[in-house]
């Protein structure tokens, strides 16, 4: 059972405390019917019934705390497990290697995580309630094995029998949900696009109707393979109830007559039948949540089992060193994307070379040259194939990684804006007032709680935001890729012959991609990417002098 091992895994609070409330719950119930089928019988006798009556409603009382304990505690303890395993997974998300992130699409990870909690949380009230019921079938199963061991044993064996063949069904129908699984990946890939490719889907109805029609396509799949996994459950649960309807008679009509029970036995085994068919009618009902939980725990264990695969070691472990940047120095670095398919993998390197504090390097290079990818290795997003980098004389290795990452901020292309300041110890006010007046945007935006107080700007503006964010953080090196690209003239000019200026006064080394040669002799060096090698730019003879208003 994947559900009792989650949660003795995963959960904190105990479950066996609510099985021994259940076990007792069960037994007030085999109390219940047997005191039931006394009371009939006296009162055929004309006998008093105080005493059963008395007894009646202790065996209530129990069965019912049983019941209203054993259900709240182990919604409790489910949701303990959900909640951890929640809190774990998103905690790995924060130490898998970004090629982890980059090599899986984030809707496969947003769908993987929210959908197999949702499967869990719906399920779980079923699964309470089949297993409390799984509880009562025992107990009056064991009353029955007292009225009559013959009716017990040919139902215990219809019951095993029936579960076994659950047992063989289920693969098919499992097998049928994680097809259903994947389409709906698909489906979300699909509606990522929409949602993504808003724009241009508006703009043209062709594409629309085209990805309609793909959209369409993946659900009808998707449904088609429900539908047979319905039709399965629902074949399961059709054989069930003939299962029942068929061991009721059996052991009302035909085992009486052979092995001569008492008649009066014969009321009570057929009063306990009466009683079982209730229950057996709901665990029939609740047996397909079985498997669809199944699933979700096999899936959500898989993914922390490739979350597990791409986390470095160091990202672990406690990171107590840091460095003292004043010169950064590659030997012979370099990287190789790994192949897929036998494909031609992209390569950098080796690089060669020295970063000192307070440099103001550019690096410039054709589309798919290399320069994200160099960056990338620099600031320790990604391990170096051969070589080795050395801050002073310090050697960066495994083990001290994150605190060699810790050097760096940065603004990538693909930067994203968080809807908060995080990771400023001792955030000031006024501090963010003078990066925002800075990049000219405290007319538009002002601080407020931790963060902006709106994030709906321009892609520039949005960028200058970024920037503020990266400077908060007060790091030694600072890596602009592109940063200029969307800025309007009069603040790009600003930007390097002012701000980059600036910086570097403050001591900070600055590295960044740029197209811009109008501005190359404000950097101290600038370095052409091209095909994964880094060479000095000739400024000499390539340089554009800069143009004099
Ligand atoms: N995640 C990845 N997996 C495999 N190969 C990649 C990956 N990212 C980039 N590449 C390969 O690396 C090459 C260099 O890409 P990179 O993004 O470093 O170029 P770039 O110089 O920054 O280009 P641009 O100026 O267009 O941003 C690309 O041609 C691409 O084939």
């Amino acid at each position: 059972m994947r559900l009792l091992t989650f949660i003795e895994k995963e959960s904190h609070q105990s479950y066996r405390q609510i099985v021994v409330i259940a076990v007792v719950s069960g037994i007030a119930n085999g109390l219940l019917l047997s005191i039931v089928n006394h009371a009939a019988a006296r009162v055929a006798k004309g006998e008093d019934l105080t005493e059963l009556f008395l007894l009646y409603m202790i065996a209530f009382v129990l069965f019912l705390y049983g019941q209203w304990y054993s259900f709240t505690q182990a919604v409790v303890v489910i949701e303990d497990a959900m909640f951890n395993i929640r809190i774990r997974l998103t905690h790995k998300i924060r130490q898998v290697e970004l090629s982890f992130i980059e090599s899986t699409a984030s809707h496969d990870l947003y769908s993987r995580l929210t959908q197999n909690n949702a499967i869990m949380s719906q399920a779980i009230p079923q699964i309470t309630s089949a297993v409390q019921v799984g509880m009562l079938l025992v107990f009056s199963l064991l009353y029955l094995g007292y009225l009559s061991p013959v009716s017990f044993v040919i139902a215990a064996l219809a019951i095993v029998v029936g579960i076994s063949l659950f047992i063989s069904e289920s693969k098919t129908i499992k097998a049928d949900l994680l097809q259903v699984k994947h389409k709906e990946a698909g489906y979300f890939t699909l509606i990522t696009h929409l949602i993504d490719g808003f724009k241009e889907i508006r703009l043209s109805q062709a594409k629309n109707d085209a990805i309609l029609s793909h959209i369409s396509q993946a659900s009808k799949e998707a449904q088609h393979i429900r539908v047979e996994a319905g039709r399965q459950e629902v074949k399961m649960w059709g054989f069930g109830r003939i299962f029942i309807y068929t061991l009721m008679p059996v052991l009302i009509f035909i085992i009486p007559s052979f092995i001569h029970e008492n008649p009066s036995d014969i009321y009570k085994i057929t009063a306990t039948l009466l009683f079982m068919a209730g229950p057996i009618n709901l665990l029939a009902n609740a047996l397909p949540m079985f498997n669809r939980v199944d699933l979700a725990i096999h899936d959500l264990t898989q993914l922390e089992t490739e979350m597990d695969a791409a986390i470095a070691p160091e990202s672990t472990a406690t990171q107590n060193s840091c460095f003292d940047f004043d010169d950064l120095h590659l030997t012979d670095i370099s990287f190789s994307y790994p192949s897929k398919n036998d494909d031609l993998v992209f390569s950098v390197g080796p690089f060669e070379g020295t970063l000192h504090r307070g440099e103001l390097l550019f690096i410039i290079g054709g589309n798919g040259s290399g320069k994200s990818t160099f960056l990338k290795l620099l600031t320790g997003l990604y391990y170096p194939s051969t070589g080795a980098i050395h801050v002073g004389t310090a050697l960066v290795k495994h083990g001290n990684y994150q605190a060699y990452r810790e050097l760096f901020t940065t603004v990538y292309t693909d930067f994203h804006l968080f809807d908060k300041i995080y990771g400023v110890n001792n955030l000031q006010a006024e501090d963010v007032t003078y990066w925002l007046e800075k990049m000219h945007l405290q007319h538009k935006v002002k601080y407020q709680d931790g963060g902006f107080t709106s994030t709906s700007l321009s892609t520039g503006q949005r960028k200058r935001l970024a920037l503020i964010a990266a400077l908060l953080e007060d790091k030694p090196i600072l890596i602009l890729d592109e940063f200029a690209a969307d800025q309007d003239p009069s603040f790009r000019k600003y930007f390097y012959e002012v701000l980059l200026l600036e910086l570097k006064a403050l001591g900070k080394t600055i590295i960044a991609v740029t197209h811009d040669d109008h501005y190359f002799h404000v950097a101290d060096r600038v370095l052409k990417m091209d095909e994964g090698k880094l060479l000095p730019y000739d400024t000499l003879h390539d340089f554009h002098p800069p143009v004099t208003p």
